[in-house]
């Protein structure tokens, strides 16, 4: 069983409360209080799955853990404002470095103007850190993966499999060109918050972030929106310097690597330009990558090689329990 069907083996069947208005199935959980929309997600990072502490330092680790989170409020079109973090401390960690991944995570936590407001904290053989962070938003105005249509715009903000690119130069010594670039966005991402709140004009737009590489994101905005797309690959957007790598590694990292928490979404043709103009004003970089193709019980997802070829573009990335 992988990670995807665990979650759907474990869903429950209804809801019990009125309030719910998405459970489990999507970057957050949504409910209704009064006449406005409270967004709540939980991202967990565990010792030697998610970081190791020789290239990590536990200032990039509370930063990322918390900018994880932020980036599932971004997917959802919803403002931050509050986060919880349970955090399991190993006898071997100092409570210097503990305070450092404080620091990270309330350096982030200022920028975005939230607030710690709870948590726990318990002894353990790993060090891990789970964060809930809860935001708001419109009645309605969540950007669910369910929301993508026939003929919509496929696409991207900035750029992909660099934060594979940043962990690949930590663990292999040598000389790279901007390796300064490629280690910042392994360890200190940055959530789209912004673009996303920006994009409030448009009505309807679906939303899903970069966590396990757009392999898997494509395919959940295709089996929530019972659709399929088609993306190609010549658009995919990359660094200029990601070339100094092996072309299977840039394919890998590029629709399989994660961890980029950039946003991969749809919007229909006739907002695009305005999607753009956003985009620019807040100088982030956004690109067509695919289309919408049909409407499809079977939700597919297809990859157009730069040789022209169109195959599937399965399910792969980032998986838990794939073993
Ligand atoms: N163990 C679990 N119990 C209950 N719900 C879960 C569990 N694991 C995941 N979920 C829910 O399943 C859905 C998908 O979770 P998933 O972790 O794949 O999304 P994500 O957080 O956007 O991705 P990532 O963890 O890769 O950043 C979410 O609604 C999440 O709350
Ligand atoms: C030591 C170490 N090994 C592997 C990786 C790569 N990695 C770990 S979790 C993940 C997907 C996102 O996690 P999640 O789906 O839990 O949000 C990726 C790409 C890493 N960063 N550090
Ligand atoms: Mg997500
Ligand atoms: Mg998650
Ligand atoms: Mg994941």
């Amino acid at each position: 069983m992988d990670e995807f069907s665990f979650i759907k083996s474990i869903q429950q069947g209804s809801y019990r409360q009125p309030s719910v208005i998405h459970g489990i199935g999507d970057d957050a959980a949504v409910f209704r209080l009064h006449n406005q929309d409270v967004v709540t997600a939980k991202d967990m990072v565990v010792e030697n799955v998610h970081f190791a502490r020789n290239t990590m330092e536990p200032y990039h680790i509370g930063y990322k853990a918390l900018a994880a989170n932020l980036s599932d409020i971004a997917a959802m079109g919803a403002k931050p404002a509050y986060y919880l973090v349970a955090i399991s401390i190993p006898n071997n960690w100092s409570m210097e470095e503990i305070k450092m991944i404080y620091i990270g995570m309330n350096d982030l936590a200022q920028q975005y103007h939230v607030d710690l407001i709870g948590g726990d904290t318990v002894s353990g053989t790993e060090l891990v850190i789970s964060i809930t962070v809860i935001g708001f938003v419109g009645k309605d105005k969540v950007r669910l993966r369910s929301h993508a249509k026939e003929d919509d715009i496929v696409f991207v903000t900035e750029t992909l499999g660099d934060s594979q690119a940043g962990f690949y130069i930590l663990n292999h010594s040598g000389k790279y060109i901007e390796e300064d670039y490629f280690i910042r966005r392994h360890q200190l991402p940055s959530p789209r918050v912004e673009f996303s709140l920006a994009l409030h004009p448009i009505v309807r737009l679906c939303l899903n972030d970069i966590s396990d590489g757009i392999g898997s994101e494509a395919n959940e905005i295709a089996e929530a929106s019972q659709v399929s797309i088609l993306i190609e690959e010549e658009r995919l957007p990359v660094h200029h310097n990601l070339k100094q790598f092996e072309d299977s590694l840039q394919y890998k990292w590029k629709l399989f690597g994660g961890e980029d928490y950039e946003l991969i979404g749809t919007v229909s043709k006739k907002d695009w330009d305005q999607v753009q103009a956003i985009a620019e004003q807040l100088h982030i970089r956004v690109t067509k990558i695919g289309l919408v193709t049909s409407k499809s019980a079977t939700a597919e997802v297809y990859l157009k090689s730069k040789n022209g070829r169109i195959e599937r573009l399965d399910k792969k990335g980032y998986n838990h329990l794939s073993r």
